[in-house]
């Protein structure tokens, strides 16, 4: 899509020399990834951190060399999409499944740019089924604790078994009706015993590379 494409190659000006970057997951940052590689071609030397093994995988295809996680000292831009965006920024990730790694490396990040094409801009969260990801065990206990806070549950499942992340936990689908305080549902889901964590990414987003109506480029920075 072209919209993902133009949004996903304009978040390389987030990007400086000799900079660690974040590299999220997904069909529109993956246009940031590949733009990245082209750089680098061109001279750029950057380290990058991948979100999933999806990226790592496209990140060594794309000639980026990739960080030791456990030698990180400091990331200094991450880069990721979203399934939706809202009025204050607040995003839902992990359509992909990936949100655990990209909500640790986001929340690392001195910067966090978001790329979404205007699709992903709504007023409230919630049209989007909220991925949550559990551990295995328990999970039916886990998707009725769930349930109670007012969703419509749903494991997911992939090729007739339940998906599993790149972490090895399930990912529960949370269908609330629109999510009017997405601070308070995200702290009230963590506190369920087996949720690792949820796609509720409130007041992270630095910025949202987005387009506008006329299909020009905009910057929403969150005040
Ligand atoms: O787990 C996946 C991630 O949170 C993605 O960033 C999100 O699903 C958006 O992906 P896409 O850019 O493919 O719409």
């Amino acid at each position: 899509m072209i919209e993902k494409k133009i949004v996903g190659e304009k978040a390389v000006e987030f990007v400086k020399d000799g900079m660690t970057v974040g590299l999220g997951t997904g069909s529109t940052v993956y246009y940031t990834i590949i733009k990245l590689g082209q750089l680098m071609k061109e001279g750029l030397t950057i380290k990058g951190v991948p979100t999933s093994v999806e990226t790592e995988k496209l990140a060594i295809e794309c000639g980026i060399p990739l960080a030791n996680i456990k030698e990180i000292d400091q990331i200094d831009v991450a880069i990721d999409g979203a399934d939706e965006v809202d009025s204050q920024l607040n995003l839902m990730k992990g359509g992909g499944g990936a949100l655990l790694r990209e909500k640790i490396i986001a929340r690392a990040a001195k910067k966090f740019i978001v790329v979404a094409d205007p699709a992903k801009i709504v007023n409230h969260l919630g049209a989007f089924p909220l991925p949550i990801e559990v551990v295995p065990f328990g999970v039916e206990m886990t998707n009725e604790q769930i349930r109670l806070l007012g969703a419509e549950t749903k494991i997911r499942y992939s090729n007739g078994n339940p998906y599993q992340s790149d972490n090895g936990n399930y990912i529960i689908d949370a269908k609330f009706p629109n999510i009017l305080n997405p601070v308070t549902l995200e702290q009230k889901l963590n506190m369920i015993p087996g949720v690792v964590e949820n796609g509720l990414f409130n007041q992270m987003a630095n910025a949202v590379i987005t387009l506008n109506a006329e299909k020009s480029v905009v910057i929403k920075n969150r005040s």
